[in-house]
């Protein structure tokens, strides 16, 4: 019996499958490799000393789903594929509906042909929208308010009709935090396509020299700093969190959310000073206003998935930092082998991926 992964190729989707192969699973990856690259495949195959198949398809192709399935034994599914940038989605509605909805129902009425009725799904905290309630709880009113977002929050209302029409399905919708950080081996971690949006890639990309500086959006937010706080988690403790969420699944019926994060708040300056310390590279900022959309503070109540999953994270946010600069030093392109340097003050650390 394998567990297929859609979406696998990504950055939690890689780490949940090192998790997976290590803890003795088969594994079955679908990816179209829009927005990550194959060689990612071969890191984890690297990093575990397991072989598994990956198929090249997009979740919009039903007929290639369908061979997926009659080609795999499968006995449930991790459900990552989808489209993840806020702005773009602003830029791009039809496709984000397309893409992550229309997905989702692609893959689901495949699982229902075949019978296979167990599914975690890669939701966000970006279903609780500009709550300004922290600790989030999971009963908290959901709205989200951008399409992106929309996405995640409709996938979570049709996976709930489909268990309310046939109560033998199970649901894990986890609603993760700031995922950040790598595995600890530098051979896998995030690899943003362009300019990242998210702080923690930003400020790698400041330190190996591809970014000159970061722009810190807000200095006048209602905290100690003035900056945004959030609750950034290791992309390993994450991994791990759908490993717990499979678990579940495989025993119990029902649908349930769990938040996935710390439940601790950081600041943008208490994370880009962790960063300084963790690498010993000054990261120059300047101060900005504040950027649309953005909540002052926001971080979980873990508490459920802690008794329901039995799961807590365990790295703080000095390994979180010094594993992104692990993977960013030793990768400086991300996957890619060409380095495009963006600035030419600052020389790169190194122009290919290194051999460990
Ligand atoms: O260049 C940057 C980027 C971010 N920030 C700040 O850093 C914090 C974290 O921002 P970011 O890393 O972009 O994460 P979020 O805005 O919290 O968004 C993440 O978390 C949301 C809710 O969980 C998800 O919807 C998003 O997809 C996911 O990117 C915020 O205070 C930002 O204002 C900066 O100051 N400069």
């Amino acid at each position: 019996m394998k567990i297929l992964i859609t979406g696998g190729s990504g950055y939690i989707g890689s780490h949940t499958c090192v998790e997976l192969l290590n803890a003795g699973y088969e594994i079955v990856v679908v990816d179209n490799f829009l927005n990550s690259k194959a060689e990612s495949m071969n890191r984890v195959r690297r990093i575990t000393g397991k072989d598994f198949k990956y198929y090249e398809a997009d979740l919009l192709n039903k007929d290639a789903l369908d061979v997926i399935f009659s080609e795999n034994n499968i006995s449930a599914v991790i459900h990552f594929a989808g489209l993840k940038a806020v702005g773009e989605s602003n830029n791009f509605p039809l496709k984000y509906y397309q893409n992550n909805v229309t997905g989702t129902i692609n893959l689901c009425e495949i699982m229902k042909k075949y019978g296979v009725k167990k599914l975690v799904f890669s939701s966000s905290a970006t279903v609780y929208g500009s709550t300004n309630q922290v600790p989030i709880k999971e009963e908290t009113i959901l709205g989200a308010e951008n399409p992106y977002g929309r996405t995640k929050l409709m996938i979570e209302e049709i996976l709930r009709d489909l268990y309310h029409s046939d109560q033998s399905w199970s649901i894990a919708l986890l609603r993760y935090f700031n995922p950040i950080g790598a595995h600890e081996s530098g051979l896998i971690g995030e690899d943003p396509k362009g300019i990242p949006n998210n702080l923690m890639p930003y400020i790698a990309q400041v330190a190996v020299g591809r970014l000159s500086s970061l722009s810190v959006y807000g200095n006048d937010y209602p905290t100690l700093d003035g900056t945004g706080i959030r609750d950034y988690i290791h992309v390993v403790d994450l991994a791990i969190g759908h490993l717990r969420a499979l678990e579940k699944v495989q025993c119990i019926h029902g649908i349930n959310a769990y938040n996935l994060g710390t439940g601790i708040g950081y600041s943008v300056l208490e994370m880009v000073k962790a960063f300084e310390k963790a690498s010993g590279i000054s990261i120059p900022y300047v101060m900005k206003d504040r950027r649309p959309g953005d909540v002052a503070i926001c971080f979980a109540d873990v508490t459920k998935a802690r008794i329901q999953l039995g799961w807590k994270a365990s790295r703080g946010i000095e390994a979180m930092c010094r594993d992104i600069w692990r993977w960013q030093k030793n990768n400086p392109n991300g996957y890619n082998e060409e380095l495009e340097i963006q600035h030419s003050d600052k020389q790169p650390v190194l122009t290919k991926a290194a051999d460990f």
